[in-house]
């Protein structure tokens, strides 16, 4: 591959597996992520404009034939409305299943490029050029691709692995740091259910977690993929194992539904986890030392890690259609400690509402 610099390939197993590379300045790499695609329908939203046309440059130049497609920013892009729109699109230009879809940009338009494809003539090729922290840590990686709906977040989608991810550490420049510091929540998530190290290099240097030219976020960043990789290898589709990504999810996916998706996911999923924490805590499962560590590195990191304290009885509904539920049985992923997480089933309304006043502000 003719890429500078170091490059790191982490192997994401599974029936069709990938790599997800990470490195910088590696976007001459991106036409060999689909290797033999012929047409290739680049999604972005406007804020990577340039990076895409870049990329549909080194597209045309190695023989495909690129598609910029524009999908409006952030959540606003994940919506049926807008995948609807793709898909007109993909026809009009004649799209069959000898083509792909090339998602570049943030968590929300990845998981609507793999939801694009994994419709389109019921399932074509996609890769992913994730440009936040959140994307290359997580949404980018995994197989899991959907859209929003008003019954609740990602409730709508498929699992669909792409056939590569290129995390281009050099597009984090032009990341706003308030982003940046939301797709640590993730990072953060990864240190408590697998890799506490991730913890340690936090608290040892906070701003540094934060440099996106340093060598620290780059470790973190790597690490954080290697435990998706590792869960998602044997656990595409959540049947088990899998769950232990979404520690903190249930409550985030909530206050985002009730803030109609304008809360960032990743502050949401800082609140969430350090309601997760408290709900172990209260139910005799974790350590406070442990549950209070959750606060301490999210708030650190400049993490939110409250929400309004009379938001309750519109969250607890929407937490009931989480995926972990199972009929009017809800299910948390906790943790019995440091890396070893849990599920909890059917807390008492008491125990989730007492919860809550951990966060509630
Ligand atoms: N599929 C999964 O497994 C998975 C995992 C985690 C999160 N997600 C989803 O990911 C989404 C959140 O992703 P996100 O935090 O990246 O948010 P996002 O996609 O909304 O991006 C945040 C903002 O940063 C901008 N941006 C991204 N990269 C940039 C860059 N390099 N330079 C300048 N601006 C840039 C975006 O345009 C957007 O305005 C949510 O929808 C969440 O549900 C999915
Ligand atoms: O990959 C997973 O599995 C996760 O749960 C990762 C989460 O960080 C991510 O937000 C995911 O989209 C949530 O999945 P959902 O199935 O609860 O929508
Ligand atoms: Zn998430």
């Amino acid at each position: 591959m003719s890429v500078a610099g170091a490059l790191t390939r982490i192997p994401v197993g599974g029936e069709r597996p990938y790599q997800v590379l990470v490195g910088r300045d590696l976007l001459a790499a991106v036409p060999e992520l689909l290797p033999d695609a012929g047409r290739v329908a680049v999604l972005y939203a406007p804020p990577l404009a340039g990076v895409a046309a870049q990329l549909v440059e080194l597209l045309a130049a190695a023989g495909r034939r690129p598609l910029p497609l524009e999908v409006p920013d952030a959540e606003a892009g994940k919506s049926l409305a807008v995948a609807a729109d793709c898909w007109e699109r993909l026809g009009s230009a004649g799209f069959t299943r000898g083509d792909a879809v090339l998602g570049l940009g943030g968590g929300a338009v990845t998981d609507l490029a793999g939801f694009v494809a994994a419709c389109w003539l019921r399932g074509v090729r996609w890769a992913a050029v994730p440009s936040s922290v959140l994307g290359m840590v997580d949404a980018a990686v995994g197989g899991k691709t959907g859209i929003n709906t008003g019954a609740g977040k990602n409730l709508v989608g498929a699992f669909h692995p792409p056939a590569g991810v290129l995390a281009d550490l050099s597009l984090l420049a032009d990341l706003p740091p308030v982003e940046l510091a939301a797709g640590l929540a993730e990072v953060v998530k990864c240190g408590f259910i697998a890799d506490p190290t991730i913890l340690d290099l936090i608290e040892q240097d906070p701003a540094a977690a934060t440099d996106p030219a340093g060598g620290v976020l780059r470790e973190l960043v790597e690490r954080a993929v290697r435990v998706k990789a590792e869960v998602v290898s044997g656990d595409l589709r959540e049947a088990g194992r899998r769950e232990i990504l979404n520690y903190g999810h249930t409550l985030a996916h909530a206050i985002e539904r009730v803030e109609d998706y304008r809360w960032r996911h990743g502050h949401a999923v800082a609140v969430g986890l350090v309601y997760a924490a408290e709900l172990a805590r209260l139910a005799g499962r974790l350590d406070p030392a442990t549950a209070d560590r959750h606060r301490a590195i999210l708030t650190a990191l400049d993490l939110p890690v409250t929400y309004a304290a009379d938001a309750w009885p519109r969250l607890l509904p929407v937490m009931r259609v989480d995926k972990k539920a199972r009929g009017d049985t809800l299910r948390f992923v906790v943790l019995d400690g440091l890396a070893r997480p849990g599920l909890l089933a059917g807390p008492a309304e008491d125990l989730l509402r007492d919860a809550y006043r951990a966060v509630g502000r």
